[in-house]
């Protein structure tokens, strides 16, 4: 994978999708489509954006027993997406029968890449061990998981870029660290709150960096789309 800018297509619907796309016409995206949007649209979404030759992170993070996920994953193996997911909290049995599905699912195509949530980027410390219970600091709940995504034999991990550093250094640099929360500087957090520049998640070796709010909100959002990837890409000097 060349380290893509991957937009977030937090959108209700096609039409809002369409509209957004008309923003960037000549571009090859690496675009998201999450429950939102796929609830809505269904594989046609995923279809519709193939044919426009864009690249397609289907973004369900599947969590449920193994015999379920399995038979989801062989289910959407079938779609041509380029990435799925899955929550590590469902567990090794769990992320290996994901595996499983998308082996049987994928016939003669390529098997998309399946990476783990580890933890939310809107998950704090604070709120992991409080409300989850898990009594470790964040970045060792999240090199946990990442490291039984690795034992299931998954191809990486979503991790905020805070952790990328530490799990590239355990895991191995061709373990994907894919990083949302991603903001420039003057931007707002929202929601997150693990949250990094482009530059930084960059310095910090994460594989690609995910952007939603702070380009499809834009006003511009090809401009925003641009700044992102200059800072991602080291040209744009944002801290
Ligand atoms: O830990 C995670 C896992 C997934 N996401 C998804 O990424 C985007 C981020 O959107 P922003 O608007 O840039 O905050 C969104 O689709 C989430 O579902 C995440 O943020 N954190």
């Amino acid at each position: 994978m060349k380290k893509p800018l991957i937009i977030a297509l937090d959108f209700a619907g096609k039409d809002e999708v369409n509209r957004f796309l008309t923003h960037f016409e000549n571009e090859k995206l690496f675009l998201k489509v999450g429950m939102e949007l796929f609830f809505q649209e269904g594989p046609s979404i995923v279809y519709e954006l193939k044919e426009k030759g864009h690249e397609i992170f289907l973004d369900l993070k599947l969590h449920d027993i193994p015999n379920t996920v399995k038979s989801a994953m062989k289910g959407l193996a079938g779609l041509g997406c380029d990435m799925v997911n899955v929550h590590a909290a469902g567990g090794k049995a769990m992320m290996e029968a994901a595996l499983e599905g998308l082996e049987a699912g994928r016939g003669s195509g390529k098997r998309p890449f399946c990476i783990a949530v580890t933890q939310l980027t809107s998950t704090s410390e604070q709120q992991m061990n409080s409300e989850q219970l898990i009594p470790v600091t964040l970045n060792e709940s999240v090199l946990h998981y990442a490291s039984l995504a690795k034992e299931a034999g998954l191809d990486g991990v979503v991790c905020s870029s805070l952790e990328a550093r530490e799990i590239s250094a355990r895991l191995g640099e061709s373990f994907l660290t894919v990083t949302p929360g991603i903001r420039l500087l003057t931007d707002d957090a929202g929601d997150q709150k693990r949250v990094a520049t482009p530059k930084f998640a960059r310095a910090e070796g994460a594989s690609a960096i995910v952007v939603g709010r702070s380009i499809t909100k834009s006003e511009n959002p090809f401009e925003k789309y641009i700044q992102c990837k200059q800072s991602w890409e080291g040209v744009l000097n944002e801290a």
